[in-house]
């Protein structure tokens, strides 16, 4: 069966606070893009690779590629006005098969995770990954005040998210809803059931400051 994985990294990372979009910064002097193609390539080379990117960067990765001898074949894909977008445009480049979706800044996903999340979507159809909770967690209330949730019943999301062709492209025949944070949000509002696979806390995605300094320290212990 067919594999694509569409790595999106056409966003802009204002949460960074930096000029350059974060999926460009380094991490032990490779930008973080490449660093997560190695790691769906190293992962299974068979799997096709598209990357979304805004469009004004497109160049500028090119030129990256170049710079760092990244020489993983990949497609580019100019990405949308929000993440819903960026992937509705790649997945015009997607016939049939397997789909995972991934965060370009998630550069430590594993091959396990990979792999099993490709080995369960051929069975269950949409199959995303996703840890527990460390932390305690409480709900705002409209009184002002908060109230305790009970964390076992809560799972913080990551990606691979992985479906087959046709049902993503299926649920992403659609209009953008605030709500659609990740793949699985389309899906569900398309009426289809998601299974879980476990995550990693390695797995993080880099979207603040805080988040380069831990990139950095998971780098030096890979
Ligand atoms: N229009 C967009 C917005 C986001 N993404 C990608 O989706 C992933 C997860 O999004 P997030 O961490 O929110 O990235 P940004 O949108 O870049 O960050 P911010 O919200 O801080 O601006 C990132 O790899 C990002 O590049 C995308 O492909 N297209
Ligand atoms: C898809 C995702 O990585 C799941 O955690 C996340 O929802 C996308 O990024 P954002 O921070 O919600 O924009």
């Amino acid at each position: 069966m067919k594999k694509y994985a569409i790595i999106v990294a056409g966003g802009t990372g204002k949460r960074m606070g930096e000029s350059l979009p974060k999926q460009f910064l380094k991490l032990g002097g490779t930008p973080i893009l490449i660093h997560t193609l190695q790691a769906f390539n190293i992962a299974d080379p068979e799997i096709e690779l598209i990357i979304t990117l805004p469009k004004e960067e497109i160049q500028f990765w090119d030129e990256l590629n170049v710079w760092h001898q990244n020489y993983i074949t990949h497609k580019v894909v100019a990405g949308g006005e929000t993440r819903f977008h960026s992937v509705k445009n790649a997945l015009e480049h997607v016939d049939e098969g397997l789909v995972a979706i991934h965060d370009g800044v998630r550069p430590f996903v594993s091959p396990d995770i990979i792999y099993e999340s490709f080995k369960l979507a051929s069975e269950k159809q949409a199959v995303i990954t996703a840890v527990k909770m460390k932390d305690s967690v409480r709900q705002l209330t409209e009184d002002g005040k908060s109230k305790n949730i009970d964390r076992s019943t809560l799972r913080m999301v990551q990606t691979p998210q992985t479906f087959t062709v046709d049902l993503l492209k299926s649920a992403y025949n659609t209009e953008f809803k605030n709500h659609f944070t990740d793949d699985a949000s389309v899906v569900e509002a398309y009426g289809k059931d998601v299974s879980l696979i476990e995550g990693d806390y390695r797995n993080i995605k880099i979207t603040t400051p805080e988040d380069l300094v831990i990139a950095e320290a998971l780098l030096a212990n890979k």
